[in-house]
């Protein structure tokens, strides 16, 4: 279910450390759409990402989200968009279904709708057996879940994922791909910023690529026979044979 617009980013700029991150970024996304992040390492993915969940200012430019200005306005990030970083910032001492109610709690929730968001992501995740363990007791890959969950709570508009496979078992692997599109098919937007090109074939609709911080490649893709040629553009990219 492809819609209108929900994400309009417009010549955005940030620099790190007195340098240049991101540059004059320009993209849009829709509803119900999944686009894929690449860039080799130090490409400015997490920047833009963190941008766009609210945590970081953009020095220069507009990002509007469902028609409204978003940097002025940081509640519309807090209610709107879900964002798993690269590594889920989770408290050791709170139980797994702590952090769903803080978290859903966080977004605006009553008590109570916090409560429900919880069990409903809980059991979507097969977190249930986990609800009570504490944060600091949990494997790896049951963390990565639980940022997951996190991240997913209260059904954000656009979800953000850096990385949501890392440490992921191949079962986990899939249902993350099931719960991605199955969050596109109820009209969300998602963001996946991912190293694994196999993991952008098997479930973006199209693919940005950016180097040293500016755009390079925006187009759609087809999940049939495109992983050869996004793995071509991707490198010459990377190598400079695209410049
Ligand atoms: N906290 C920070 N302080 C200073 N510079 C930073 C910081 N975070 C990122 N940078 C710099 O900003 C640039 C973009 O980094 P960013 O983390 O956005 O890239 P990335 O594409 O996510 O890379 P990776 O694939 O390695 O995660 C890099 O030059 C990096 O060194």
């Amino acid at each position: 279910m492809i819609e209108s617009g929900l994400l309009n980013v417009q010549s955005v700029s940030r620099r790190r450390a007195g340098r240049s991150a991101v540059a004059d970024l320009s993209f849009s996304l829709n509803r119900g759409e999944v686009l894929g992040l690449l860039g080799v390492n130090g490409a400015g993915k997490s920047t833009t990402l963190a941008m766009l969940a609210g945590a970081l200012r953009p020095e220069s430019g507009r990002i509007d989200l469902g028609g409204r200005d978003f940097v002025s306005q940081p509640d519309i990030a807090r209610r709107l968009v879900g964002w798993l970083p690269e590594n889920a910032p989770l408290w050791p001492e709170l139980s797994v279904e702590e952090h769903l109610v803080a978290f859903a709690r966080l977004r605006g929730m009553t008590r109570a709708q916090a409560r429900q968001a919880a069990d409903g992501v809980l059991a979507r995740l097969q977190l249930g057996d986990l609800r009570r363990r504490l944060a600091g007791v949990l494997s790896q890959g049951q963390r990565q879940r639980l940022g997951l969950a996190c991240a997913l709570v209260h059904a954000p508009a656009l979800l953000i994922l850096d990385e949501p496979a890392n440490a992921l078992d191949p079962v986990q692997v899939g249902e993350l791909r099931k719960v991605i599109r199955e969050r596109a098919a109820a009209g969300a937007a998602v963001i996946l910023s991912t190293h694994v090109l196999a993991e952008v074939v098997a479930v973006c609709d199209r693919v940005v690529i950016l180097h040293e911080g500016r755009l390079r490649y925006d187009a759609p893709l087809s999940r049939e026979g495109d992983g050869a040629s996004l793995e071509h553009h991707f490198f010459s990219i990377a190598t400079g044979a695209a410049a």
